[in-house]
């Protein structure tokens, strides 16, 4: 089974969560937030909107003044590197003393990760298309709320009521991974850390208590590691990149799919990532008619312990030894730019390793491509329709998962399946 006492605990306390407003509740439909009066977003005639379109990533630091805020939220969630009973002062110690280093890349690549500009601007783009695609859930209202960068979750989720979704009013929100493939440090950490807010902004305060009524109904998009849109996406792009080959060089050039890696432990709890990223692969090469040779391969590795290989660098330069100098890179476990591409594949896997010989290059990031935006207004509206609250694999935990966090942030989505219900 699933989860413990699968889902039994959510289901009771969801199915008993809307009595009449207490009096004493400060959730009514008109409420007060400072001194500020919070009405309830407007829906469009005969819609069940206003949708809120969260859009979830890691973040970035946009200057190189963020990079030590940023490391150090890095640094501290158990999520993504557990370090033990002493990780508030390890995670700290980490976080400063790789501060330089990291701000030397950003400082490379312009200043800063590029990713807001481009969440922000996917995000919008997104919610225009879903407006003319999905009336009865129109007008979509995006939003980006990052882990460890500016906006974070905490205030993207005051944005929120302060926009007047939840806080008495009720109202939707769909949590929208942008993450392709599902790991538990990735989107895991997201949705942990988007419940938490949830818990201390609209939760119960106390054991026994019941739900505020008119909370925001939460539902998540939490993976889509082969959706025809994005294979469609990363194909294009890829061609584009080959036709860029002199034509007698082009079908010998090897594909290097290229992913962030995950440390062996990871791994070995029974993260689902791994597989995802292959089915991603996978299905980008069966649109490409398996005309091309390819390899997926591991990057970005931290630390001493073992991580999940082959690693990218040491792919490209093994190849060049054995004579292969024809070589494209795809990012498949991204779809903007981060310092990942820009530093680590430009820079060193390119610059350096491949000693910047002309036939190792890269294939863009998805960033602005109207085809990837298309793709995720298409995952969004096939989301909206189906009613569900998140995905039937989600509710699954890892084998060897202990996290009493997962637990409950699992039980807590899975579990607004019986709102979206009550609401349909
Ligand atoms: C799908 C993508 C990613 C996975 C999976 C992932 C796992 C993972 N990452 C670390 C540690 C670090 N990651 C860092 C930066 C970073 N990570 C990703 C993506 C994934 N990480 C990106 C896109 C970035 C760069 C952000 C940007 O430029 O916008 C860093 C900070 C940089 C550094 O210090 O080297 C660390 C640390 C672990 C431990 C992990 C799996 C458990
Ligand atoms: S670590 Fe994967 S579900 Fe908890
Ligand atoms: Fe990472």
């Amino acid at each position: 089974m699933a989860l413990r006492a699968p889902l039994t605990r959510a289901a009771k306390r969801t199915t008993s969560i809307t009595p009449a407003t207490s009096v004493l509740s400060p959730y009514t439909s008109q409420w007060r937030r400072g001194n500020a009066t919070v009405v309830a977003p407007q829906a469009t005639p005969g819609s069940k909107g206003p949708t809120a379109m969260v859009f979830m990533n890691m973040g970035g630091p946009a200057t190189t003044d963020e990079v030590h805020g940023f490391l150090s939220m890095l640094f501290a969630d158990k999520d993504l590197i557990p370090l033990g009973p002493f990780q508030n002062y390890i995670g700290p110690y980490i976080a400063r003393r790789r501060t330089p280093k990291i701000q030397k890349q950003y400082a490379e690549i312009g200043g800063g990760s590029p990713i807001r500009k481009w969440s922000e601007y996917q995000a919008a783009e997104m919610c225009k298309i879903l407006d003319k695609t999905s009336p009865e859930t129109a007008p979509h209202k995006p939003y980006v709320a990052f882990r460890y960068a500016n906006p974070l979750t905490e205030d993207t989720y005051k944005q929120l009521l302060a926009d007047g979704f939840g806080g008495g009013n009720g109202g939707r929100a769909v949590a929208f991974t942008q993450y392709p493939q599902y790991s538990c440090s990735t989107t895991g950490s997201s949705l942990n850390e988007l419940w938490k807010w949830r818990t201390r902004l609209e939760g119960k305060r106390s054991t026994g208590e019941i739900e505020p009524e008119g909370s925001i109904k939460w539902s998540v998009i939490d993976r889509w590691p082969a959706h025809a849109g994005l294979v469609e996406a990363f194909a294009q792009h890829i061609e584009k990149k080959l036709a860029e080959y002199p034509p007698e060089r082009r079908d010998n050039v090897i594909l290097l799919f290229s992913a962030h890696s995950l440390p062996m432990t990871v791994v070995n709890r029974g993260d689902p990532y791994p597989s995802e990223v292959a089915a991603t692969v996978y299905a980008v090469m069966q649109r490409l008619a398996m005309k091309y040779k390819y390899r997926l391969v591991w990057q970005s590795q931290v630390g001493p312990q073992p991580w999940l290989g082959a690693q990218t660098s040491d792919t490209v330069k093994e190849y060049m030894k054995k004579g292969q100098t024809d070589m494209l890179l795809i990012p498949i476990a991204f779809t903007s730019d981060h310092i990942e591409t820009l530093y680590e594949l430009d820079k060193e896997v390119i610059g350096e390793d491949a000693e910047g010989h002309e036939g190792v290059r890269r294939v863009d990031s998805l960033n602005g491509s109207p085809v990837f935006i298309k793709a995720l207004a298409d995952i969004a509206k096939t989301h909206l329709q189906s009613g569900k609250a998140c995905s039937h694999q989600m509710t699954l935990r890892c084998p060897k998962c202990t996290s009493e966090r997962c637990l409950a942030q699992k039980e807590f989505f899975a579990g607004q399946s019986q709102q979206l219900e009550a609401a349909a």
